[in-house]
């Protein structure tokens, strides 16, 4: 099989590191957004990613102004009907993703295969209101971030995806450097639930906002566990918010199970607007 049509829809932090993983792979990329002018600018922020690899020297200039014209921003009546792989990257709430899926199951062609890039909902779930054909075409590939550099796609398929199917885009993946691993339907799949101590706990040793602390268990993590970020500066990276969310979808999903209850400080950040890096301020401060 090959991807050389993909949309993108949701062109946050995930979307857009998504897109331009796409793109760099030669395939064309449409991008859409609720928020058409966010889309503008994120692909404002794609076509400055690619120019900061070419004053690297690991593009070539003339490759990159060929990427370039592969990619689009598009309103969702406007998108390639035909294309090979739709890719949903939008805010983790559930019913909003399945309202999406379901415009996307008429619009699109019955071979375009739709993924959710969600963290933590089931993906039989997510398509239980599609059509039969839909949901055979239908499975979760969760990219992390940064998308253009982390390796690892976790491939998740729903009750009726077509095994066939998630191995040869297992496969694609991994002809194009990425690590593809099937994972089982579970809440979090292999990483976010795993994960969920490495931040759970951390967040219970410090107890309360105390920069001190923090450090110190980043630094720990970083330099004694061989971690590449320690969990605060991971959560800054991800963003504060998302990670909650990730954090009470994977509590509710486990019927309340005590060890991946979300902690207060996580609230707190995101009730004081601090994100993390996104809006300069998290557990640390940007300037
Ligand atoms: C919530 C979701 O569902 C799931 C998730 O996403 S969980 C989060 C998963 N992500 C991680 O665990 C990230 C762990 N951290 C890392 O791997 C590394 O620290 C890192 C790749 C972010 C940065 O790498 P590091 O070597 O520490 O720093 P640095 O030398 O500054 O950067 C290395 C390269 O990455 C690039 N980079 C760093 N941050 C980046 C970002 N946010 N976006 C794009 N590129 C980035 C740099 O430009 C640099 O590129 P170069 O080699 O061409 O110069």
């Amino acid at each position: 099989m090959d991807i050389k049509n993909v949309i993108v829809i949701g062109t946050g932090t995930m979307g857009q590191g998504i897109a331009q993983w796409f793109l760099q792979q030669n395939t064309t990329v449409e991008m859409v957004d609720a928020n058409y002018d966010f889309a503008l600018k994120s692909m404002d922020r794609i076509h400055e990613s690619l120019d900061s690899l070419v004053a690297k020297g690991k593009l070539e200039a003339a490759l990159v102004s060929d990427l370039k014209k592969k990619l689009s921003v598009k309103k969702l009546e406007e998108i390639n009907p035909k294309a090979d792989l739709v890719i949903e990257a939008i805010i983790e709430d559930k019913e909003i993703k399945k309202d999406l899926f379901k415009k996307l199951d008429e619009l699109m062609d019955q071979n375009t295969v739709l993924a959710s890039n969600t963290s933590s909902f089931p993906i039989t779930e997510m398509a239980k209101d599609l059509s039969a054909g839909r949901q055979k075409k239908f499975l979760g590939l969760h990219f992390f971030n940064p998308a253009t550099i982390m390796k690892l796609v976790e491939v998740i398929n729903g009750l009726e995806t077509d095994r066939s199917l998630s191995q040869e885009i297992l496969k694609w993946f991994n002809s194009k450097g990425k690590v593809a691993c099937l994972c089982g339907d579970a809440p979090g799949f292999i990483v976010n639930r795993v994960a969920r101590n490495f931040y759970g706990e951390s967040l219970r040793a410090v107890g309360h906002y105390d920069l001190e602390k923090i450090k110190e268990v980043d630094t720990v993590m970083r330099e004694v566990g061989g971690f590449k970020m320690g969990p605060f500066e991971l959560m800054d990276l991800i963003g504060i918010d998302v990670n909650l969310s990730v954090t009470e979808s994977v509590y509710r999903a486990f019927f309340d199970e005590p060890r991946f209850k979300p902690h207060r400080l996580q609230k707190e950040m995101v009730d004081g607007k601090r994100f993390g890096r996104k809006t300069k301020k998290g557990f640390y401060i940007y300037e």
